[in-house]
């Protein structure tokens, strides 16, 4: 996707700190040691209780295009150091030039709902290049998870009601705003006003007009009229220019209009005043006149906390058009995802297990090759486990909260699950065939379905358990013991 907007290499969209890390690698003779590397991010956004991951596409995209070009290596060529000399040697630039991604990925599918501390992504492969990734990695995945759980928190309280993402003019910059309309819409919106992401990712596109369409006229009949003779077939006219009841009464004369001459009025919008009030009124006009299926947009920078008091309030809204708020995640406009090491191959061939100690717990992070196991019954989903693959999970699993040990959870083999990280890539080569963007976005609404209501509500949610597998939580523990003895 973002491949589509620069025409040029991405392959230097990292921070400087990986490419000196790298070198470092490549001059200690380590570049090639194997690693992993788990993405994942601490606590959910908005003070939510679940988070939709999205991304996944740019990332795909982004590593099978990834290779520096002679323009990159030319740039990194003329970079010095404090002393004047170059930072890198020719040697390490012409590693750089024959560098081919060769690492394995595993992820969770695009729309897949996630939790603090659970792999989104999980990378292995020469640690020079799992290094090179994390910035990209990050920055591809933090704001499309991001925006993606805020328009699915949307959609949870719009309901059934129709969805139309308006935040290209007050997205942070063109690529901002063509990312946030793909996630909007796998997060659950309906349609997206940005062209270009229609033309681009096949996201239907709709709209209404602006005031100075109705200012540029001498009345604003006038402007209906005309708006309604050139687009019969597309008319929501915006009524709020002077007087929104007064601009619902010429909207029901043009739709008395059209209906004449063989069309339907669509919609108004509202875009100002007290839209509870204003939707109620505007419905009680249109239903008088014939015009139940006229619909009602209302717009104004609106979020979900407004969304439903307008709701609780009786608000007649059956189309909410939301720019600002959801593009920009305005309330947190950051998703606090990492990449950490988590095992590192010793020369023996075997796994060493990696953890960074923090003094908060909650950032001390898990070392293992990592994989996500999530068990339901007939109510929905129950819980998920993070276990390790070196040391798998025995037929009765039991789950430890990695915050209060003493809190576990066991599974029988007659519960089922799911494991949620697929392969994406083998060796460097894709091995996953991506769903479409369509088909991600059913995965959020079949997903949400599956958890608990208390999970989705937007104040104070309940804590959706997420255990490490017993075995991963006393190797956690010895390894945490082991590192403190060492300090
Ligand atoms: N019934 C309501 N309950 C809660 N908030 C509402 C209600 N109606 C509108 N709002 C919100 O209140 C905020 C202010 O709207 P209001 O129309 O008063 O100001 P405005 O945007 O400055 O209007 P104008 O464009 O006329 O200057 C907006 O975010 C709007 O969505
Ligand atoms: O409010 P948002 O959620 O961002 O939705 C997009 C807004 O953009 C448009 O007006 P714009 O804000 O450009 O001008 P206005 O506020 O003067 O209507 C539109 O009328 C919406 O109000
Ligand atoms: O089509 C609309 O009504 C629209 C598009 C972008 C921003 N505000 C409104």
């Amino acid at each position: 996707m973002i491949n589509q907007l620069y025409d040029t290499s991405l392959s230097l969209l990292t921070d400087l700190y990986q490419l000196t890390m790298a070198y470092g690698y490549w001059k200690s003779g380590k570049a090639e040691q194997e690693a992993v590397f788990n993405l994942y991010f601490r606590k959910h956004p908005f003070q939510g209780g679940f988070t939709v991951a999205c991304g996944l596409s740019s990332v795909m995209e982004y590593l099978e295009a990834y290779a520096l070009s002679e323009a990159d290596l030319r740039y990194l060529r003329s970079l010095t150091g404090s002393d004047g000399q170059p930072l890198f040697e020719e040697g390490f630039l012409e590693y750089l030039r024959n560098l081919t991604f060769r690492c394995d990925v595993e992820a969770v599918p695009e729309g897949t709902v996630v939790f603090p501390n659970e792999p989104l992504l999980r990378i292995k492969g020469p640690i020079l290049q799992c290094q090179l990734l994390e910035t990209p990695l990050l920055n591809l995945i933090n704001f499309q998870s991001l925006v993606a759980t805020k328009a699915a928190r949307m959609r949870l309280i719009a309901k059934e009601d129709s969805l139309l993402e308006f935040g290209l003019r007050r997205a942070q910059g063109p690529d901002g705003g063509m990312t946030a309309s793909r996630a909007a819409y796998i997060g659950g919106f309906d349609a997206t006003s940005n062209v270009l992401a229609g033309k681009l990712y096949g996201i239907p596109v709709k709209g209404t007009h602006a005031h100075s369409w109705v200012m540029s006229f001498d009345s604003e009949l006038e402007a209906f009229e005309t708006y309604a003779r050139a687009m019969p077939n597309n008319v929501t006219l915006l009524v709020d220019t002077y007087d929104s009841i007064q601009g619902v009464k010429h909207a029901i004369e043009v739709g008395r209009q059209l209906r004449a001459r063989g069309y339907e009025l669509g919609g108004i919008r509202l875009d100002s005043g007290d839209l509870a009030y204003l939707s109620i009124e505007a419905r009680k006009l249109l239903d008088q006149a014939g015009f139940q299926s006229t619909s009602i947009v209302a717009s104004n920078d609106l979020d979900e906390y407004l969304m439903a008091s307008l709701k609780t309030q009786g608000a007649r809204i059956g189309v909410w058009g939301i720019g600002t708020k959801l593009v920009t995640a305005f309330d947190q406009p950051a998703l606090g995802g990492v990449y950490k090491l988590a095992a590192i191959k010793n020369p023996e061939g075997t796994w060493e297990y990696k953890l960074k100690l923090s003094e908060q717990a909650v950032k001390v992070s898990t070392p293992g090759i990592q994989q996500v196991r999530r068990f339901r019954d007939e109510g929905g989903f129950v819980a998920d486990m993070i276990y390790d693959l070196e040391t798998p999970p025995p037929a009765e699993a039991t789950i430890v909260d990695p915050y209060d040990f003493t809190r576990r959870r066991s599974f029988g083999t007659s519960v089922a699950y799911e494991d949620l990280l697929v392969p994406v890539f083998r060796a460097g080569q894709k091995v996953y065939q991506l769903p479409s963007i369509h088909e991600a976005r059913r995965r959020v609404q079949e997903q949400l379905a599956l958890f608990h209501g208390g999970v989705k509500r937007l104040v104070n949610p309940h804590t959706y358990p997420v255990g490490l597998e017993k075995q991963l939580f006393e190797l956690k523990t010895n390894l945490i013991l082991s590192l403190r003895a060492q300090k």
